[in-house]
């Protein structure tokens, strides 16, 4: 078995620490044993990602880059051993996880070019004996804390961005999945990043964020998880006032109108909803779909979705994977429970398979009194709710305190820019349902978070405005 330690201050540590188990979820087998750091181990990544970050940040863009370009070329020379130890302690299917490879290191690629993009400007003066500059620097040292469901590119998505912005790290994985985390920072190492620019802490969650959120050094947290847990880091920040950037829950309406290609609305569904199982924070969660075709639609989507299939994400012809955990299963069955006592109709799947796989589902005649249609289910369930009017669509669908991710389907452009534009949500897919790409601005409305991953918006959440004024 690998041995995987902390990474702290260019070396691997913690062999003296005890460790913690990582258990692959589709067998229950422990494959790893991993170091189980707390509050220490976080303050000597502080120490270490501080005292690198002068040298870091004086380093030229085109110095960043040339090594950020570095770690692109290993990670994707390395992409199917990564993809494997992701399949083995996360469970998705590995051609997702090689996807997830692929996604992960288009975000490495995007900032190593980003970072030669970092304009500052000039502006007028009102008087003749002045001259007025805007430059952007980076933040400093910045705090990551990861999920397991995305285990590659939650964190390519924050740690490229701000490396290329001349920051540095101290990051935290998800306990479930820290293994690609960690050879992620190897192939860092072997890129050539210095020591301390980049840190790995893996333990005992709460007090290693502790140690980061009370430290002043720290700028800057970027976090991707619950809604629940952001708010407690987004309330741990505010002590040493440091910038955030949360990604959070998501519950995501889909809107058929009676217009829209039905095969396309239904392979849009599937895509949005089975990816990962269903344990992604853009899922589909909501099913709305206009009576007059609610019949067709899902009597099309219940025979796709009959045809995917359950199994370990090692062999070939698997679609869908275990959950995560015990938890996962039991909240899926929850809340289909709870909508078959409420009057829903399972058309398909609705039961536990063995250990932590859940067969695909999907419910009619379901209503927004169901918790399903409430809560994240973060799971393989599909429910479908008919709606009669656009106006009657656009409200149920609004009626969330996330604002992530939406889809709609219709043929009718004009529609779909109105509905689009009416959605209060951050990322929509518009007859289309995968939208995530590395080029955009990911990042959602009200309890979704606050800022945007991706794109060269994620890079400004890692560099400060710096205005100077300049007298003659
Ligand atoms: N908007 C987005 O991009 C994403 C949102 N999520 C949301 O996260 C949830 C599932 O992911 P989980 O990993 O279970 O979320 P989680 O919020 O429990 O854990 C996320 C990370 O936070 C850490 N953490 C938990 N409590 C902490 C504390 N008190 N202090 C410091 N760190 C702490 C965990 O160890 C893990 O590394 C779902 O609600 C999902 O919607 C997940 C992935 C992406
Ligand atoms: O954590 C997630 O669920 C991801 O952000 C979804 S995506 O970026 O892979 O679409």
């Amino acid at each position: 078995m690998e041995n995987y330690y902390l990474y702290i201050n260019g070396e691997w540590t913690g062999k003296d620490l005890e460790t913690f188990e990582v258990t692959n979820p589709a067998t229950s087998e422990k494959i790893a044993a991993v170091p189980n750091g707390g509050y220490a181990e976080a303050r000597k990544a502080a120490d270490a990602a501080c005292e690198a970050f002068k040298s870091w940040s004086d380093c030229s863009a085109y110095e960043r880059a040339e090594l950020i370009s570095k770690w692109h070329k290993l990670i994707d020379e390395n992409k199917e051993d990564l993809a494997r130890t992701m399949t083995l302690e996360q469970g998705k299917p590995l051609k997702e996880a090689l996807g997830e490879i692929s996604y992960a290191n288009g975000f490495v690629s995007w900032y190593a070019e980003e970072a030669k993009r970092v304009y500052g400007e000039t502006i007028p003066a009102a008087v003749r004996y002045k001259r007025l500059f805007v430059q952007k620097q980076p933040v400093g040292v910045i705090a990551a804390i990861t999920p397991w469901n995305f285990p590659a590119a939650m964190i390519t998505r924050k740690v490229a961005p701000a490396l290329a912005a001349g920051c540095t790290v101290v990051l935290k994985p998800a306990e479930q999945t820290p293994l690609t985390a960690i050879k992620l920072a190897k192939l860092a190492e072997k890129a050539g990043l210095p020591r301390g620019v980049l840190n790995i802490v893996t333990g005992r969650a709460q007090e290693i964020g502790d140690a980061w959120l009370e430290d002043s050094r720290i700028r800057k947290l970027t976090f991707t998880g619950s809604t629940e847990v952001g708010k407690l880091l987004m309330k741990g920040s505010a002590e040493t006032v440091k910038k955030v950037s949360l990604e959070l829950g998501g519950h995501a309406p889909v809107i058929v109108m009676e217009d829209a290609d039905l095969d396309k609305a239904v392979d849009g569904v599937i895509a949005s909803k089975f990816r990962n199982a269903g344990q992604t924070c853009v899922c589909s969660n909501r099913i709305y779909v206009h009576e007059k075709i609610a019949a067709e639609f899902t009597a099309r989507l219940v025979d796709k979705v009959k045809q995917l299939q359950v199994g370990n994400g090692l062999e070939e012809d698997t679609d869908i994977g275990p959950l995560i955990d015990e938890a996962a299963i039991s909240k899926v069955a929850r809340h289909i429970e709870d909508a078959v006592e409420k009057g829903a109709k399972i058309e398909t799947g609705g039961e536990v398979l063995e250990g932590l796989y859940y067969s695909p589902t999907v419910i009619t005649g379901v209503n927004d009194d169901m918790i399903c249609m409430n809560e994240e289910t973060f799971g393989p369930l599909t429910p479908v709710a008919t709606f009669k009017t656009e106006e009657e669509a656009i409200a149920r669908a609004n009626d969330s305190i996330y604002g992530l991710a939406a889809y709609v389907f219709t043929e009718n452009i004009t529609r779909g820019i109105r509905i689009t534009e009416a959605l209060e949500y951050g990322i929509i897919g518009l007859n289309d349902g995968m939208p995530s790409t590395p080029q955009v601005p990911f990042g959602g409305f009200k309890q979704s978070g606050l800022g945007r991953e991706g794109g060269h918006y994620g890079i400004e959440e890692f560099l400060e405005v710096k205005y100077i004024s300049l007298g003659l």
